[in-house]
C-alpha cells in the first residue's frame, strides 16, 4: 500500500514538558487510523503538528514523500491535509447551507484560484448540498447554524471539512461533548465517509470501544510517546496497552 504520510521522531516540548515525544508513524492512502490515549497524552498536540498549527522542536513530517515540516497550515491544506473546522469557524448567523457553500467556495479558490472559471453560484450550492447529504444534515439546510443542536454542529463542521476536498481528514474527537443519543449518528456519518473509500482519515478518540470496528489501525499515545501502533486486534492484545491504558485509565 502506498504511504501517504509519515512522521519521523516528531517531538514538541513546551518549556520543559515534552508533549509529543519522538513519534514515528506511517499512514497509507485511504487508511482509517485512530489515535487513542488518556487525557494529556498529546493527541491534540500531535494533530496540531500534522496540520501545521504548531512547529515541532524536533523531527519531520512527510506527505507523499515531500518534507512538509516547514509548511504553514494553509499550504498543508492546499497539499491535501484538512483539519476539522472548530465551531468558531462556523458563521452562526448564516444557514447551514450557506456555511457549507462558503467552504466549497474557499476550496474552489484554493484549488483553482479564479472562482469564476470553476463554478457558478448554483453549482456551488448544489455541491454544498451533496456534502450536507453525506453528513445527513440536508433537512437542516435552511436552519441558522446558531440554532443547531451540538451533534448537528459537529456534522456541519464535518461537512465543511469534506467541502475542502482534502485527501486527508483530521478529526479531533468528533463525539466530544455529545449526548449518548447523538453519538451513533456521528459515527454513522464517519462510517459513510470511510465506506466511500477516497479519504485517509485520522481520528482522535478517547473511548476505544467506539472506534474499534471503524479503524484499520490504532495508535496509542501515552505521555507523548507512541505506546503501540497496530490493528485493532493487535492493540486489544497488547499487554503494555492493557496495563497502561485499558487497565485503570480507561473509562
Ligand atoms: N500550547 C501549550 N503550551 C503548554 N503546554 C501545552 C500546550 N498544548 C498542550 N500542552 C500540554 O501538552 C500535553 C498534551 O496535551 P494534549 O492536549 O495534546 O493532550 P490530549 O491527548 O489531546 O488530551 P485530551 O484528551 O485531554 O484532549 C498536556 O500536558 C498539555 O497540558
Amino acid at each position: 500500500m502506498e504511504t501517504l504520510f509519515e512522521t519521523k521522531d516528531l517531538t514538541i516540548a513546551f518549556g520543559g514538558h515534552i508533549a509529543v515525544d519522538h513519534v514515528t508513524i506511517s499512514v497509507s492512502a485511504n487508511q482509517f487510523k485512530s489515535i487513542i490515549g488518556p487525557n494529556g497524552a498529546g493527541k491534540t498536540t500531535f494533530f496540531n503538528l500534522l496540520s501545521g498549527q504548531l512547529s515541532p522542536t524536533e523531527g519531520e513530517i512527510f506527505f507523499r514523500g515531500e518534507n512538509i515540516t516547514k509548511l504553514s497550515s494553509t499550504e498543508r491544506t492546499r497539499k491535501g491535509i484538512g483539519r476539522s473546522f472548530q465551531i468558531t469557524n462556523v458563521f452562526p448567523n448564516l444557514t447551514v447551507l450557506e456555511n457549507v457553500r462558503l467552504a466549497v467556495q474557499s476550496q474552489a479558490g484554493i484549488r483553482y484560484q479564479i472562482l469564476s472559471h470553476f463554478k457558478k453560484y448554483k453549482d456551488l450550492e448544489a455541491k454544498a448540498l451533496e456534502w450536507l447529504e453525506m453528513v445527513m444534515l440536508e433537512d437542516k439546510q435552511e436552519t441558522l447554524a446558531i440554532n443547531l443542536a451540538h451533534g448537528e454542529k459537529r456534522k456541519l463542521e464535518i461537512a465543511m471539512l469534506l467541502a475542502l476536498n482534502t485527501e486527508v481528514l483530521l478529526l479531533d474527537e468528533p463525539t466530544a461533548g455529545m449526548s449518548l443519543e447523538e453519538v451513533p449518528a456521528i459515527l454513522d456519518v464517519i462510517r459513510r465517509i470511510k465506506e466511500k473509500g477516497d479519504r485517509t482519515i485520522l481520528l482522535i478518540e478517547h473511548k476505544m470501544d467506539m472506534i474499534l470496528d471503524l479503524s484499520d489501525s490504532i495508535m496509542v499515545l501515552f505521555n507523548g510517546r507512541l505506546l503501540a501502533d497496530g490493528t485493532p486486534e493487535e492493540i486489544m492484545q497488547n499487554e503494555t496497552v492493557q496495563s497502561a491504558y485499558l487497565g485503570g485509565i480507561h473509562s
